[in-house]
């Protein structure tokens, strides 16, 4: 893998304004994505996936929340530095995102066609075009998602779509005019198994052919083995460990990613197994040192008076964890 890297969050704390106080929901979060990885953010529900890339792309509504530390630099600059315009211009022209729900990402009164041009007609590729060629724009990004006669669900109004194809069509509008990186956040969760298996084949195929830099969202270590480079495992709003996806299997350390991996279906039956007990703690009052120790089977003194940095223990694997 290049060396060049395209995305760094440096630390990142993000604190939801709560009645009474703030909700600290990102405690510190690091992650490195390089030129053309596709690198996975897994973690269960609560542990702050979504607010780490939507803070990305600065989504979340101004008064929710404060960024009391930390830094997102992409493509060597700081996005939390960034004004208006320069921020308009990373959403308009080098990062698409996919969000959770397909249903909420699309305008309802207004036809997949329509949508898809507003879309082209922000972008940089997009601008200079006449009307057919913006159109001719839209109908190949539907053929790229494999949907077939493109012209009819040009005129559909999202609500003629079912799950699949609406999800399909979010991943038109984030492959159709050429971008640096995607983020996809669960795609396809909200989708039967078949369904969703074929809508990450398809983000798959054209994030390779693209040659893009990818950071997809799942809460399984399972969907994440078969579609990235690198493994970035949340806990309760930290990093708690980073690597090759090989070795995040191969070499396991984090006691919560070892619980993760039990829960792992294991083909050939076995079923589901949860190897973790207890719940992700309030974010309001977290505890003081590591964040897991109240559910770890290795805790000692220290987990509980302390927070483990995220370290390098070779080659490139990443661990926030005092008793390796
Ligand atoms: N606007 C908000 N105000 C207050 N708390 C919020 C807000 N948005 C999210 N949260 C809280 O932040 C925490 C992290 O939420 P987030 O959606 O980032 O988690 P996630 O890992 O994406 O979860 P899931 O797998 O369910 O999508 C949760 O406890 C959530 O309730
Ligand atoms: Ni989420």
């Amino acid at each position: 893998m290049a060396d060049e890297r395209i995305l760094e969050i440096k630390d990142l704390k993000l604190w939801y304004k709560v009645y009474k106080g703030y909700s600290k929901v990102l405690d510190g979060v690091n992650i490195d994505v390089h030129k053309g990885e596709k690198a996975g953010i897994v973690g269960e529900a609560g542990c702050g996936k979504t607010t780490t890339v939507k803070s990305i792309l600065n989504v979340i509504p101004e008064h929710q929340y404060i960024i009391p530390g930390g830094e997102i630099f992409y493509k060597g600059k700081d996005i939390l530095k960034m004004n208006t315009k320069e921020m308009d211009q990373v959403r308009s022209g080098e990062i698409s995102m996919i969000y959770q729900e397909p249903a909420n990402a699309l305008n309802p009164v207004f036809t997949i066609g329509q949508q898809m041009l507003d879309v082209v007609n922000y972008s940089k590729q997009g601008k200079g075009k006449n009307k057919g060629e913006q159109k001719e724009m839209v109908l190949q990004a539907i053929r790229d998602v494999f949907i077939p006669d493109p012209e009819r669900i040009f005129d559909y109004y999202p609500n003629q779509l079912s799950g699949g194809m609406k999800q399909r069509i979010c991943i038109a509008m984030a492959i159709m005019t050429q971008r640096d990186m995607m983020i996809a956040d669960e795609p396809g969760t909200a989708l039967d198994v078949t369904i969703q298996d074929q809508v990450h084949k398809t983000l798959n195929r054209l994030v390779e052919e693209r040659n893009m830099s990818l950071v997809m969202i799942t809460h399984s270590l399972g969907v994440a083995r078969e579609l990235t480079d690198s493994i970035h495992v949340m806990y309760a709003g930290t990093v708690v460990e980073s690597a090759k996806t090989s070795e995040v299997f191969n070499r396991t350390l984090h006691p919560y990613t070892v619980g993760l991996m039990e829960a792992v279906p294991r083909l050939g039956g076995g079923g589901i197994q949860s190897g973790i007990y207890g719940a992700i703690p309030d974010y309001q009052y977290p505890p003081k040192g590591c964040r897991f120790a109240p559910r770890c089977s290795r805790v000692t003194e220290q987990c509980r008076n302390c927070k483990p940095e995220l370290k390098d223990v070779g080659s490139g694997h990443k661990v926030a964890c005092f008793n390796l």
